[in-house]
């Protein structure tokens, strides 16, 4: 089956445009200060405007507080929350009563005990979001090209939907979906050529490094 494939961190039309072109099911804007590929809501929500119901917009935020999601959602209209902060079940349970939307919730993971936090959100959250553990010294909980062991992934319960993040790009995304299966793939720093700046011809690479991963047919005994 074919994973959604969520592209981060788009600032520029023209980004946005090739993601959506090329077959993203979800495009994220980062409302993070200290983050290369911050941006305002007003902006982003202008931005967004161009390809409105092509693909979902997501809002990726880090412990939010109601101020800044009013804004986010207003100015921006997303169409899902992704929480990327330390968010508890009760705080996400706040959002999505406060704004009606589908929550994502990522979670940072190096080891199998990292993946029992996720049973108290189980009901609670839309979708989950596998990311790494920021490396040492890193300002951002996302965006960091790292990757974890994705063998992890094998030991959760079918019925959990997520996306595989962390350091995917164009050489290591068939490997990735090949060994996990997952029904959702997300990129940011893959696609780009320096933090936050968006390469059009690596949105291209990794599309294409999808489709020859996911477009074979199976071979018996493959
Ligand atoms: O990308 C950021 O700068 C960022 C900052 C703060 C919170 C989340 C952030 N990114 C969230 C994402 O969903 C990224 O796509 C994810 O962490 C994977 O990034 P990468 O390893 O660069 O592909």
């Amino acid at each position: 089956m074919k994973p959604d494939i969520k592209i981060c961190g788009l600032k520029t039309p023209e980004a946005i445009d090739r993601a959506v072109r090329r077959g993203a099911t979800h495009i994220g804007f980062i409302f993070f200060g200290k983050s290369p590929r911050n941006i305002e809501p007003d902006i982003a929500g202008k931005l967004a405007d161009a390809v409105r119901g092509r693909v979902k917009i997501v809002a990726v935020t880090v412990n939010a507080d109601n101020d800044d999601l009013d804004e986010i959602v207003a100015l921006l209209k997303p169409d899902m929350l992704q929480l990327h902060g330390s968010e508890t079940p009760d705080r996400v349970l706040t959002v999505r009563a406060l704004y009606g939307l589908p929550v994502i919730k990522a979670f940072s993971v190096r080891e199998a005990a990292d993946l029992d936090r996720i049973d108290a959100y189980i009901g609670i959250v839309d979708r989950f979001l596998f990311d790494a553990k920021p490396p040492a010294g890193s300002d951002l909980p996302g965006g960091n090209g790292v990757s974890f062991d994705w063998t992890l992934m094998q030991s959760l319960d079918g019925s959990v939907d997520y996306m595989l993040s962390g350091g995917l790009n164009k050489e290591n995304v068939g490997l990735a979906l090949a060994v996990t299966k997952a029904p959702g793939i997300d990129i940011s720093s893959g696609v780009e050529n320096a933090p936050g700046v968006k390469d059009l011809a690596m949105i291209d690479e990794f599309f294409d490094a999808v489709k020859e991963a996911t477009g074979r047919k199976a071979v018996a005994g493959s």
